[in-house]
């Protein structure tokens, strides 16, 4: 049996890949390279270069393998620009999941696991937000990722797909071994930016905004290393193959960090102060969002082992400084 791993050159699902070869899975990555790199998809598996909305290659791929889950990481990820793009995003997100959703209920294929996100939530207080809080996405991109889950949830009801959505919190760092990282030029993630310029590759940090109701004045974030998520992901797929009932689940580690938090840790990691300057707030961004942590342990065993901000600053920058000389053709 193989595994389908839609987005698999991208940052997280090329983490993923490399953790199913590396326990002896067959894998094949199903990736349009719009945001994603042909080398960071390992060897062992098998790059198919396409479109997960192309329904004859699906069907094509779903008959030449003998899939037992699909692991649907391909999607379009800028908040802001879902905002000012939201049918792009909707047609990416929610369309091409359903096309990708009905060639494998077409094709016999079990078990389906989800890349979702906590943008779900919506604006939230500051105490940890739980699983069954009311979903009120303020983003398309938000609210293109709750329309798969509930096709999720209706294609369970409907065709006994087995399906596990993961909301994920912040996602950083990269792989410990320093093999693959987050890849893509233009990130606008806090820890990636902030590695940039540590390395001189940005003149200063923004700080988008000091006046937040929050203990220093900066958002708080729930920073997940990239690692521990996707061993969530691992420990998901076998869940399901036990037989696990269908669900869906927050990851965090269920403690919140400060815009200036993270500051702080670069700086200590990379020994030199972190130039940055402080900016208006930026839209859209919740004062904080936690993840209340307890389910996807109680339930699908899961145990992190990366949970500490300086080790995930510490991969992130390795990544960012392989990655300058990978660029600079080194
Ligand atoms: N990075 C985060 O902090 C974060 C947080 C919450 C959820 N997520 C979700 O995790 C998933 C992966 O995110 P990422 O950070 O690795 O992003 P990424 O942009 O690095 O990866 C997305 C991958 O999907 C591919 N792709 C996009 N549209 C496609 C299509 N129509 N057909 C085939 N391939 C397509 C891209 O080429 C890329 O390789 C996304 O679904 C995202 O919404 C990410
Ligand atoms: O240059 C920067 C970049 C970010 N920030 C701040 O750092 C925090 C984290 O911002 P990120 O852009 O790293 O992450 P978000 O919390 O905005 O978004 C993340 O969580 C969302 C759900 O809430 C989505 O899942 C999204 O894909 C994921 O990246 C925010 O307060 C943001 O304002 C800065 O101050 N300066």
């Amino acid at each position: 049996m193989a595994i389908l791993v839609t987005g698999g050159a991208g940052y997280i699902g090329s983490h993923m890949v490399l953790a199913l070869v590396e326990r002896g899975e067959q894998v094949v990555v199903l990736d349009n390279l719009s945001t994603g790199m042909w080398w960071a998809v390992q060897p062992e598996a098998k790059l198919v270069e396409g479109d997960i909305g192309d329904e004859a290659l699906l069907d094509r791929i779903m008959a030449e393998h003998r899939f037992d889950a699909v692991v649907h990481f391909a999607g379009s990820i800028v908040v802001p620009d879902s905002v000012r793009d939201p049918l792009g995003y909707y047609l990416n997100n929610t369309v091409k999941s359903r096309m990708l959703m009905a060639c494998a209920v077409k094709a016999g294929i079990p078990r389906f696991i989800f890349s979702s996100t906590a943008a779900v939530y919506g604006n939230v207080p500051a105490e940890p937000v739980f699983e069954d809080r009311p979903p009120a996405p303020v983003s398309p991109y938000g609210a293109s990722k709750l329309m798969t889950e509930q096709m999720l949830k209706d294609s369970h009801a409907a065709y006994g797909l087995q399906f596990i959505a993961l909301r994920y919190f912040n996602v950083a760092g990269g792989d410990p071994r320093g093999r693959i990282g987050q890849s893509t030029p233009r990130a606008t993630h806090l820890i990636k930016v902030a590695c940039q310029t540590a390395l001189g590759q940005r003149e200063r940090l923004e700080v988008f905004g000091t006046d937040y109701d929050t203990p220093d004045g900066t958002c708080l974030r729930d920073y997940i290393h990239v690692s521990d998520l996707i061993a969530a992901h691992v420990d998901a797929l076998d869940y399901l193959r036990k037989g696990g009932d269908s669900g869906i689940f927050n990851c965090g580690y269920g403690k919140g960090y400060s815009v200036l938090d993270v500051i702080r840790a670069v700086e200590r990691v990379n020994g030199a102060p972190l130039p940055v300057q402080y900016a208006p707030r930026r839209a859209g961004d919740p004062a904080a969002i936690v993840a209340g942590a307890a389910r996807v342990r109680e339930v699908l065993g899961w145990q992190p082992r990366h949970e500490n901000l300086d080790f995930i600053v510490e991969t992130a920058l390795n990544w960012e400084r392989k990655l300058a000389l990978r660029n600079a053709g080194g």
